[in-house]
């Protein structure tokens, strides 16, 4: 029977139930954060009970580390959670990334750079945005506190089975647009809840010429268009990302001929199909509280249809008859599990060589984590950044959220490469205008976005 990527890793993941109904499934990988899991391992505590796998847990301290003197955490609440998470990653026998270790860094973006997401894996962990390690063609999702303890303790999650769809993104993508645009072009045109209760699917061509991180910044935002679930089929770039890391399978070649097979037959198998094209795509960029109120950069921002959008203008201080670049920014920020990788970073890099900063701008340069940062020192990347004015920071999630000394203040506007631009995400107040990591950093230079398709940056 025709089947598709999403229906074949589920089906060798089922443990027992039905269709329909809620049914055991097998845990692969199960990421660990300082945020989400002190009351679960609480639980196992008070109950007696160990983790039922160590080996296939993985733990790291992302949302709550300062990104300068990092050893100084002065928040109670997250010394406590990071003081917590390496008391029970040792009772536990958990392997633990901690701060300052080189191996430490935002979870979804250490995940795939050790090599321990792979294809056609399931992988959770207490975090909305695991759907990012979909890019490697697994099933990858959030789960609440208390399925964080059944997996800690079993190695398994009760799940219904998702509906499937898949989104067929076609043309090609003009030059400085992004999959960061992709993804926000989609969520702004379908809405921020098409997703809900759909594995999504990223499928065409466009999308098999993506890299790897590419895919893992369109699976990631997935949870903003409502679905728990984005992936890609696993194909030759996938493979040439996983081998040669320190967690990729001793047998390669095995490994590869066994991911080979997770493909979805045909279109017809989703259960929901869309289409996206991408061959006159813009930059995006949001103007209100939502990740799907965006607009492309030359347009004028929309009119007040519905109390929504008057209050999400009210809160950001813009108005309708606005255009992006007249958005006066005070901060950048490039980081968090959208856009903090290697690739993220040099594209930003190479948008500011030999500029420097507009005067009214602070910038936040965040890698994902310890290794990126280590190369982006090394490649000559961090001075491009420190030239032009930037601070250049330790790993983490920083400003994505606001729960650590990263905070944007009230009322200023920050350009972010992040995913969420609710309100106070950033800080109580703050105005989050969400973009790729090419429109944050030439707008660090303007003080104000500016469309990079333009002739003056092509
Ligand atoms: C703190 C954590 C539970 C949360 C999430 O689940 O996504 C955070 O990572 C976020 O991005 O909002
Ligand atoms: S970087 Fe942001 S979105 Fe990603 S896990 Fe951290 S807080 Fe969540």
């Amino acid at each position: 029977m025709s089947k598709t990527l999403f229906d074949k890793i589920w089906e060798k993941h089922v443990i027992t139930g039905g269709i329909g109904e809620a049914q055991l499934i097998y845990v692969d990988l199960h990421l660990v954060h300082e945020v989400t899991s002190p009351q679960p391992f609480d639980g196992l505590r008070n109950t007696n009970r160990r983790v039922r796998r160590p080996d296939l847990t993985f733990a790291t301290m992302d949302h709550n580390v300062p990104t300068k003197d990092i050893f100084n955490v002065q928040d109670q609440m997250s010394r406590l959670q990071m003081d917590t998470l390496v008391k029970n990653t040792k009772e536990f026998n958990v392997p633990l990334a901690s701060i300052g270790d080189d191996k430490q860094g935002i979870v979804h973006v250490v995940g795939p750079e050790r090599g321990l997401t792979q294809p056609a894996k399931v992988i959770v962990c207490g975090d909305s945005h695991t759907a990012t390690h979909g890019a490697f063609g697994a099933i990858a999702f959030g789960i609440g506190t208390s399925e964080v303890e059944h997996v800690l303790a079993t190695q398994t999650i009760w799940q219904v089975k998702p509906k499937t769809m898949g989104i067929k993104v076609t043309g090609k993508l003009p030059t400085n647009t992004y999959a960061k645009d992709i993804i926000m072009g989609i969520i702004a045109k379908y809405g921020v809840s098409f997703g809900v209760g759909y594995a999504i699917e990223f499928y065409g061509e466009t999308v098999q010429n993506l890299s790897m991180e590419a895919r893992m910044t369109m699976c990631n935002m997935s949870i903003e268009a409502g679905s728990r679930t984005g992936m890609v089929q696993p194909d030759q770039t996938t493979f040439d990302y996983v081998e040669g890391r320190e967690q990729a399978p001793k047998d390669f070649g095995a490994a590869k001929s066994y991911w080979s097979q997770f493909y979805t037959d045909d279109e017809s198998d989703f259960d929901e199909t869309l289409t996206f094209d991408v061959s006159n795509l813009k930059p995006m960029v949001t103007w209100g509280t939502n990740p799907g109120m965006a607009t492309p950069v030359d347009q004028f921002l929309p009119e007040i249809k519905d109390d929504n959008d008057a209050n999400a203008y009210d809160y950001i201080g813009l108005h309708p008859n606005m255009k992006p670049v007249d958005i006066n920014l005070d901060y950048i920020f490039i980081g968090s599990c959208t856009n903090s990788r290697y690739e993220d970073l040099e594209i930003a890099a190479n948008m500011m060589k030999g500029h420097h900063l507009a005067p009214n701008v602070t910038a936040w340069i965040v890698p994902g984590s310890r290794a990126i940062r280590n190369r982006a020192i090394k490649s000559g990347i961090a001075k491009i950044f420190e030239d032009a004015g930037c601070e250049w920071r330790e790993p983490g999630c920083s400003a994505c959220l606001a729960m650590n000394p990263d905070k944007i203040p009230a009322g200023k506007h920050v350009a972010s490469t992040s995913n969420r631009n609710f309100i106070g995400r950033q800080g109580v107040g703050s105005r989050t205008h969400l973009a790729s990591p090419a429109m944050v950093a030439a707008a660090g230079i303007a003080g104000h976005f500016v469309d990079i398709t333009t002739d003056e940056f092509v």
